[in-house]
């Protein structure tokens, strides 16, 4: 076990006086000042008996935050706020307060109140964080609580982070700095440990981080981070000599950043890391990035309205049956691959259960029983595990045996290798089946735990604890009749043990040797000697019976958690075989195909459709849509077509299909060849982010310069309605401005949904640029939408329509009709003069500030009025007033 810190006691080393005339008495406050010294920011939880008090601002902290009554402790001068919760309860308090932001430090008893003369020890036992929590009920069972530490030195950085209720850590290689915040945001840690100069070192960064994470960042001394004191602190965790067997050198920044991380994550357990095995090394070079805005866009995980799993990607897709799988499935979805070869193993895996939906139902059945092996395992390592746990991870290792029977003849390496690496652990899984109780209690301190034939020093023990209960039985009856009292009865508290029990009526009977203990308004309680003999022995047997129940118990943990690395390894083959079963059962009953992936640039989806619009809109039938992407005739499509026809859904849709084909899953359409992508942008237009701080089309613009200066030619870009944050001029002239540099600079895929329709011109000058359009049925004035993508663009955005659609006041469409017709005359030919004062190639390469010159003729303030209005977002009071105002105008 790698030496941590035990709890230490903290009552402070008694003192000499000043005037030396001894030991001064240290007091309890002596002792609470030394433990809120030692916790440093963290509130303390002060064990009293049985409270838990808090002293101070701890205690004014408290009383805010879990609304408890705030008293004082003594008067006058040394008065001071104190507040206190109860010992039994104090779990949910704890955990609002870390849910808070808060850390608190649990200060235990260290002796024995009853055997303890004068004032007790006390210590600190743990430190809960909220990136440290372990507590299963506090946790989401299928997301990881992630802590996470950085290093930044330059422009290179690293992110480590570390599962402690799973016993996951990894850190990631050396990453470039603009790449940070996009890492952090795909880990989502509950806690980021960061050192305290990085607003001198990265301003930037710190200053986003801040925004971003707020109360979730917990600053800490630089030196933590320090390679030196990171070296140490691994190879005592891992017992390793070199970090070199996890692929880290020990010059990487990872090291420095998964050192600190377990630093912190020791000094809170105070021991309980043993779960903690391996480092992973995560590439970040080896998987599809996704930045947080792409992430938040295509709702991998959750939805961007209410935040809410329900509606995400991975709500639709996730067919795990375990805690684990489920993790893993969610790690899968944030992190996909680019290496082919590993997609195509992991593809092949889902292959052989959907082709097998026999040998897929009999796994899933028997996977159907496992419980939370990882948080199981966590619990044994850091001492919280009871006999239920082990009784529930001895039943979810029993299912491996049968698991590598079903899966035995699998051809797929994917199968294979993971079959192989299931460890049944029998010997585990029969000693703990041997040795405990079949429904054991929740505590392991009460006995009633242990199962007979373990130890023939319990079984003699239990037999004199029932024969002694036996012998009492007897007693009772011999009593009965020889001093004829038919009501004596014996009974047991806990003030005085076993006593006999004599009606009021009865009393006259009782002989002279039985001793009153307790008058009651019926009856009186007597003991006698011999009684009180037998009583001894009987509790004596008991107790000791349980103290040996809990010592072998003890060993029986130790025994288990010597097998920690085996079982992490069995619960890790179990999740991916979760996922992939997971998977197979989605690709069945959605009807997805096996998609071709391979290094080439081409994307081709035949009736691809959109898995979260399927799933959700059960009633409706999904119009499927084909699409095409390559780097030559179609590297960027330019989408119009009205409000509400499907042009978002359409480009999101294209998006997911090639993110889940390179987690090496099946995809929603009929067939599917998927050129890996190292990167997917999504971007929409106008999207709001007040939260933090910006104006809308600020961040829209930010977003854009982040594709243009990121995206390669192995990207896909998928970019919705952007343009639309500014006026209609200016948003028009960008937009246009960005797809002629897509084109000709970026060159990556690129779907570019727009209302701008004068863009469909572009086609006609850049090569690579195709229009496609959503097709309307019109039929009388109204518009039917067919939701269904076709080659070609069109002028005609239907906003008049769905505006009626709506219900907005005849007069007013009518108006709006006409006013149509007179932009429309005025701007046919706007985009044939851009095309004309084009630069090619490298017009997108402008200096910046230079202006584009779009417009021969300045727009009159009536156009400018009118270009204005958003005629989705006007009243029809508003449109009365616009319509006053533009005659006035046209005078
Ligand atoms: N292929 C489809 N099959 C069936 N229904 C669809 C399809 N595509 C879209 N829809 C439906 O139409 C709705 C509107 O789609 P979407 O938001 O993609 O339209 P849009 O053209 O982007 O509209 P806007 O321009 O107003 O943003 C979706 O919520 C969905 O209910």
């Amino acid at each position: 076990m790698p030496p941590t810190s035990p709890p230490t006691a903290v009552t402070p080393s008694p003192q000499t006086s000043p005037s030396g005339s001894g030991k001064t008495k240290v007091t309890m406050m002596d002792q609470f000042n030394a433990a809120k010294k030692e916790a440093g920011d963290a509130i303390v939880f002060f064990r009293m008996g049985d409270f838990y008090e808090l002293f101070g601002t701890d205690a004014e902290v408290a009383s805010r935050e879990l609304g408890i009554a705030l008293t004082s402790r003594s008067k006058g001068a040394d008065a001071m706020p104190m507040a206190g919760v109860p010992v039994k309860s104090m779990e949910p308090y704890l955990m609002r307060l870390v849910r808070a932001g808060f850390k608190v430090a649990v200060c235990e008893q260290m002796s024995d109140p009853r055997t303890t003369k004068g004032i007790v020890d006390r210590g600190i036992v743990r430190v809960v964080t909220a990136g440290t929590i372990t507590e299963e009920d506090e946790l989401d069972a299928r997301s990881s609580n992630y802590l996470a530490a950085l290093m930044v030195d330059g422009k290179r950085a690293s992110v480590a982070y570390v599962d402690l209720s799973t016993g996951r850590a990894a850190a990631s290689a050396d990453l470039d700095l603009a790449r940070v915040t996009d890492e952090i945001a795909r880990i989502a840690p509950a806690e980021l440990l960061v050192p305290e100069d990085l607003p001198r070192t990265a301003p930037d960064l710190a200053e986003a981080l801040q925004l971003d994470l707020g109360p979730r960042i917990t600053w800490r001394e630089p030196w933590h981070f320090s390679r030196e004191s990171a070296l140490r602190v691994l190879k005592d965790q891992f017992r390793v000599g070199t970090l070199e067997g996890f692929g880290f050198d020990d010059q990487d920044l990872a090291v420095c950043a998964a050192g600190a991380a377990i630093d912190y994550a020791r000094e809170t357990q105070r021991g309980g890391c043993d779960h903690l095995l391996r480092l992973e090394k995560i590439d970040t070079g080896q998987h599809l990035v996704l930045d947080r805005a792409t992430r938040s866009c295509l709702e991998l995980t959750q939805t961007q309205r209410g935040a809410r799993r329900e509606g995400s990607l991975l709500d639709a897709i996730d067919s795990t049956l375990t805690p684990m799988g489920g993790r893993m499935m969610r790690d899968w979805l944030l992190s996909p691959l680019r290496d082919v070869e590993r997609i195509v193993y992991r593809q092949r895996g889902v292959a052989e259960f959907v082709d097998g939906p026999f040998l897929r139902e009999d796994v899933r059945s028997l996977l159907n029983g496992v419980l939370d092996i990882e948080r199981l395992v966590a619990k044994l390592s850091t001492g919280r595990v009871n006999a239920r746990d082990l009784n529930a991870l001895s039943g979810s290792l029993r299912i491996v045996t049968p698991l590598r029977t079903k899966i035995a003849g699998v051809y797929s390496k994917a199968l294979g290798d993971l079959s192989d690496a299931l460890d049944p652990l029998t010997e585990v899984v029969e000693s703990i089946d041997m040795t405990i109780v079949e429904s054991p209690p929740m505590t392991i301190k009460e006995g009633g735990v242990i199962a007979a034939g373990i130890s023939s020093d319990l079984d003699e023990l239990r037999q004199i604890a029932g024969d002694g209960k036996a012998w009492m039985a007897r007693f009772q009856g011999d009593a009965i009749e020889r001093y004829g009292i038919p009501g004596l009865k014996i009974g047991f508290n806990s003030v005085f043990g076993y006593y006999l029990e004599v009606p009021r009526g009865q009393v006259k009977q009782v002989p002279t040797d039985f001793v009153r203990k307790q008058t009651l308004k019926n009856a009186e309680r007597y003991i006698t000697p011999e009684l009180k003999e037998f009583e001894d022995k009987v509790l004596r047997a008991e107790e000791r019976a349980k103290d040996m129940e809990y010592e072998i118990f003890n060993a029986l943990k130790d025994q288990v958690a010597a097998e920690i690395p085996r079982i992490l390894g069995t619960a890790r083959s179990l999740a991916e075989i979760d996922v992939l079963a997971g998977l197979a059962q989605t690709a069945a009953t959605q009807r997805y195909c096996a998609p071709t992936v391979d290094g080439g640039d081409t994307i081709e989806i035949k009736d691809g459709r959109h898995p979260v619009i399927e799933a959700m809109q059960k009633d409706v039938t999904f119009v499927p849509n084909d699409t095409t992407l390559d780097r030559k005739k179609r590297s960027v499509g330019i989408i119009t077509g009205p409000n509400m026809a499907g042009k978002s859904t359409y480009i999101r849709q294209t998006a997911l299909i090639v993110l889940l084909a390179q987690i090496g899953s099946f995809v929603p359409a009929s067939s599917a060849k998927v050129g890996v992508c190292d990167r997917i942008f999504t971007r929409i237009g106008s999207a709001d982010d007040l939260s933090r701080g910006a104006s809308t089309f600020m961040v829209e613009m930010v977003e854009i310069a982040n594709i243009l200066n990121n995206a390669s030619t192995k990207s896909l870009v998928v970019l919705d309605e952007v343009g639309r944050g500014t006026s209609t001029f200016d948003g028009l002239a960008l937009a246009w401005a960005i797809v002629e540099h897509m084109h000709d600079v970026v060159r990556a895929r690129t779907l570019f949904a727009t209302h701008y329709h004068q863009l469909t011109e572009l086609s006609d000058k850049l090569t690579g640029v195709h229009n496609l359009s959503v097709a309307v049925r019109e039929w009388d004035d109204e518009i039917v939408f067919l939701h269904q993508i076709i080659e070609g663009g069109t002028d005609r955005s239907y906003g008049i329509q769905v505006a009626r659609l709506a219900g907005v006041p005849d007069a007013l469409i009518g108006r709006a009709r006409e006013v149509l017709r007179d932009i429309e005359t005025d701007s046919d030919d706007l985009g044939a003069r851009i095309l004309q004062k084009r630069h090619v190639p490298d017009a997108a390469l402008l200096p910046p500030g230079m202006q584009l010159g779009l417009f021969d003729n300045e727009p009159s303030q009536l156009e400018k009025t009118l270009a204005e209005i958003d005629v989705e977002s006007t009243t029809p009071m508003e449109a009365l007033q616009l319509l006053a105002k533009l005659k006035e105008l046209s005078r």
